[in-house]
């Protein structure tokens, strides 16, 4: 007998993403797999490409189906996960890939989702410095936003190195697979082929807060973040383009000298070699992060590029990375960082 499995939101992207790599799990069993509207129906219906599990039926999700598992993935709208966390019991891991419980702050969490603050869980995200550590003692993670994972990786290191002023531009491009999979009016499919275009602008993105939480928290003082997402013509990936003024001596060395040592033994984090910059193509259905700086020297900026695929690294690969450890599993059971090409 595996470890037993559920999966809320099985019908849309995130759960569907969960489920592929939980197909391929040598641990886990998928016992249950709920939705909302679409509760009744075959997965079939839903993640075609799921073929082993396409007769499994969809549950509704309440904390009655959801109960009894080992582990509860819930990749369902935001405000959905408390409710149904606290009728699960303290022994149960629960994996949230909403927002949730991501923030610290109620203020954040109030002036960016206008709603209560639920409250904080221990933070998904592996490769920050003694969050192994958290990860390892906890039954509740939150798993991180897609962007602010692609950013916090590209991004803490030269914070932890004191590298970097507290000053941060971010631009990134992410396919439309990020917005969920319920239908909206900007995103079918003639509005996106064939352009990318700018959204979010202006610090008001709900991704904001998280990416300035976990950097102020590396770098020990708050940073600001200035924000700038973009939708591109493709399914899944991120693409985040990030700089921050450098602090005085830091030379082109130096900076990959301190991505070189942050992430010499990060299973999903890659610095690439010198001359080869990230595209979201090599990473699509892996959890990695591949990752290249540069020292922007009349600009006295450091420049760091980071690819994922959104739904692999920035929520379903992301989640059982997390859980793994929670549940003292090898890290890498179950992912790879073998990508998908052409
Ligand atoms: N897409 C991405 O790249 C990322 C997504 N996330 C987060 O993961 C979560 C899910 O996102 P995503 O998969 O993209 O969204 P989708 O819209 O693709 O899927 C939403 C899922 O939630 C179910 N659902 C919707 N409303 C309810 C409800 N009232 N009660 C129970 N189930 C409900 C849907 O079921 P039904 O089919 O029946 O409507 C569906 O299974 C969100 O919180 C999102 O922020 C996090 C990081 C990245
Ligand atoms: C392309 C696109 O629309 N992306 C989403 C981010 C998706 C995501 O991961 O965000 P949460 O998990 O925090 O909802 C957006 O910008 O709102």
């Amino acid at each position: 007998m595996g470890i037993r499995a559920a999966v809320a939101g099985a019908s849309g992207y995130a759960g569907g993403e969960i489920l592929r790599i939980l197909a391929g799990h040598p641990e886990f069993e998928i016992e249950t797999v709920t939705a909302g509207g679409n509760a009744g129906t075959e997965l079939g219906a839903h993640q075609p490409h799921l073929r082993s599990l396409a007769d499994r039926v969809l549950a509704e999700t309440t904390p009655e189906t959801l109960a009894g598992h080992d582990v509860v993935f819930l990749g369902l709208p935001h405000g959905q996960s408390g409710p149904l966390a606290e009728r699960l019991g303290d022994d149960v891991l629960v994996v949230d890939c909403g927002a949730d419980f991501r923030l610290a702050g109620a203020d954040d969490w109030t002036r960016f989702y206008g709603t209560p603050h639920a409250g904080t869980w221990p933070y998904g995200l592996p490769e920050l410095p003694g969050q192994r550590e958290i990860l390892r003692e906890t039954r509740r993670i939150a798993v991180p936003g897609c962007y602010p994972t692609s950013v916090t990786l590209a991004l803490f290191p030269a914070f932890a190195a004191g590298i970097a002023e507290p000053d941060v531009v971010v631009v990134a491009a992410s396919g439309t697979s990020g917005a969920g999979r319920a239908p909206k009016p900007n995103l079918l499919g003639s509005e996106v082929m064939g352009s990318v275009s700018a959204y979010g602008v202006g610090g008001v993105h709900r991704h904001t807060p998280e990416m300035i939480q976990n950097l102020s928290a590396v770098a020990g003082e708050p940073v600001t973040v200035s924000f700038t997402p973009t939708l591109a013509p493709m399914s899944r990936g991120i693409l985040a383009t990030c700089t921050a003024k450098a602090r005085p001596g830091v030379t082109a060395a130096s900076l990959r000298a301190v991505y070189t040592d942050a992430y010499a033994g990060e299973p999903f984090v890659e610095l690439l070699p010198e001359g080869q910059w990230p595209a979201t193509a090599m990473t699509l259905g892996a959890n990695t992060a591949l990752v290249q700086v540069a020292h922007d020297e009349a600009a006295g900026r450091i420049v760091v590029v980071a690819a994922i695929d959104n739904l692999t690294k920035g929520t379903g690969g992301g989640a059982v990375q997390s859980a793994n450890i929670a549940l003292g599993l090898p890290e890498q059971l179950g992912l790879t960082t073998i990508g998908v090409s052409p």
